[in-house]
């Protein structure tokens, strides 16, 4: 479907993102970033997810060639001013769910596309709102003892068995799993680090 300009890589580990940009037909490498992933004091969950995609895609790129085009993504979940991202454990899973049971979330990822040769360092946040069923605590402390939500900001999986959880959408659906895909191809076909197959690229 498209075709990059230059070697891309993806700054994650998350195969939720590496499926999403597969599909799409890129090739690119994934490298995961080893970063310190706590908050600063007093710093609200979009400019928390937006610090992280640059910290993640910025100690990637340091050992990329400059030409390459390095991204990275956080995703967290918000609510009642709180920050969610992935469990400790299956009590933690619980907790996160019982929180956001009968109740609509906001999921945001924040992102961030380099290229050291360019110059280039954009970020930016997308934001989805979820709003969750109501189920009976049995229901929930059954989905959280399984391995699914405990690699999930949130402690589910809106693409797994954690669909069920899920009532509505308002928003982006692949940012809900990891990666804002319609922002992303319409930043990287602007600054024309992809083309469509076929298309004009300049390299
Ligand atoms: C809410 C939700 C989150 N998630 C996932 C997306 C992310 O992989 C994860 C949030 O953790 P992140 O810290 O954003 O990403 P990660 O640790 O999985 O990968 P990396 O830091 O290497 O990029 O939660 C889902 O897969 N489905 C969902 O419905």
């Amino acid at each position: 479907m498209f075709v990059a300009a230059c070697p891309l890589v993806l700054a994650s580990a998350s195969p939720r993102r590496q499926e999403l940009l597969r599909v799409l037909g890129l090739d690119f490498v994934c490298i995961p970033a080893e970063i310190d992933e706590s908050a600063w004091p007093g710093e609200d969950a979009a400019g928390f997810a937006t610090r992280m995609a640059r910290e993640k895609a910025g100690a990637v790129a340091r050992a990329q060639p400059a030409a390459a085009c390095v991204i990275g993504a956080d995703t967290v979940v918000a609510i009642d001013g709180r920050v969610l991202g992935k469990p400790q454990n299956h009590a933690e899973a619980l907790a996160f769910l019982s929180l956001l049971n009968g109740r609509t979330h906001t999921v945001i990822t924040g992102y961030n596309v380099r290229v050291g040769q360019r110059g280039l360092n954009l970020s930016g946040h997308v934001c989805s709102r979820v709003q969750f069923g109501n189920f009976p605590e049995e229901v929930l402390a059954a989905y959280a003892a399984t391995p699914e939500p405990m690699d999930k900001a949130g402690a589910y999986a809106m693409q797994g068995a954690g669909c069920f959880l899920v009532r509505a959408v308002d928003g982006s659906s692949s940012n809900v799993i990891g990666l804002p895909v319609g922002e992303l191809v319409q930043l990287l076909l602007q600054q024309q680090i992809i083309a469509p197959v076929g298309g004009s690229l300049c390299r």
